[in-house]
């Protein structure tokens, strides 16, 4: 079946890493992107795709919720963008929040988190094309309403379909003109002098 599954991000950056003589090293940002929806939409599959690049051989429900995360560059600059791939079943996410369909989600979100943060939707699965549930057209009604790109895709085989790996990028690079969003984060281990104008990079991959 193809089933809708809801897509919203945050970020937060401005780390800077020091040496013990507090002198900045190199600075990163660091986007996290929340991914919800209801259980079995494949939003394991689809974070593991853009993390690991690709579909998983076996997963299993997520409990609560697993992080994953992955380096790009963009522009020049190194990016940490962290995904959060939450619990979609009732039971897992009781201790999180309370969703329970698409309008739901968006709502609960709203109550939670920050008005402007970009969002987008993803119908996942499109490789089952002849199982359809959710047609193009309403979906894309449904995200016009809500004022968020939609894309649809398939963590399994993208072929004529949204590329997971473009939807994932194409968010991060939305993320990173989304300057109000961005708070600076102190390093853990010393103090902070100024951020450097044009940090060498360290980045993960
Ligand atoms: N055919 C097909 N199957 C998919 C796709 N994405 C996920 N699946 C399958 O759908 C099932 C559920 O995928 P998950 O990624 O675990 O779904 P989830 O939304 O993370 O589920 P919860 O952890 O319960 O919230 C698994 O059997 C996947 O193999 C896809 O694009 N195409």
């Amino acid at each position: 079946e193809m089933e809708s599954s809801l897509e919203v991000s945050f970020s937060s950056s401005g780390a800077v890493s020091t040496t013990p003589g507090f002198l900045p090293l190199a600075r990163s940002h660091i986007f996290k992107i929340i991914v919800i929806g209801d259980s079995n939409v494949g939003k394991t599959c689809l974070t593991y795709r853009f993390c690991a690049g690709r579909f998983p051989d076996r997963n299993e429900t997520t409990i609560r919720v697993d992080f994953r995360k992955r380096a790009v560059e963009i522009d020049g600059e190194c990016i940490k963008i962290q995904l959060w791939d939450t619990a979609g079943q009732e039971r897992f996410r009781k201790s999180m929040v309370h969703f329970h369909n698409l309008p739901s989600w968006i709502e609960e979100c709203k109550h939670l988190l920050a008005s402007d943060i970009p969002w987008i939707l993803v119908g996942n699965k499109c490789d089952l094309r002849s199982a359809i549930q959710v047609p193009t057209h309403l979906a894309q009604k449904f995200a016009d309403t809500h004022s968020m790109p939609l894309f649809e895709t398939s963590a399994k085989n993208s072929n004529d379909n949204d590329h997971v790996e473009a939807i994932f990028m194409k968010l991060a690079h939305k993320l990173k003109s989304h300057k109000p969003l961005m708070l600076s984060q102190p390093p853990d281990n010393g103090i902070i002098l100024k951020p450097a104008p044009k940090p060498a990079m360290t980045c993960w991959c």
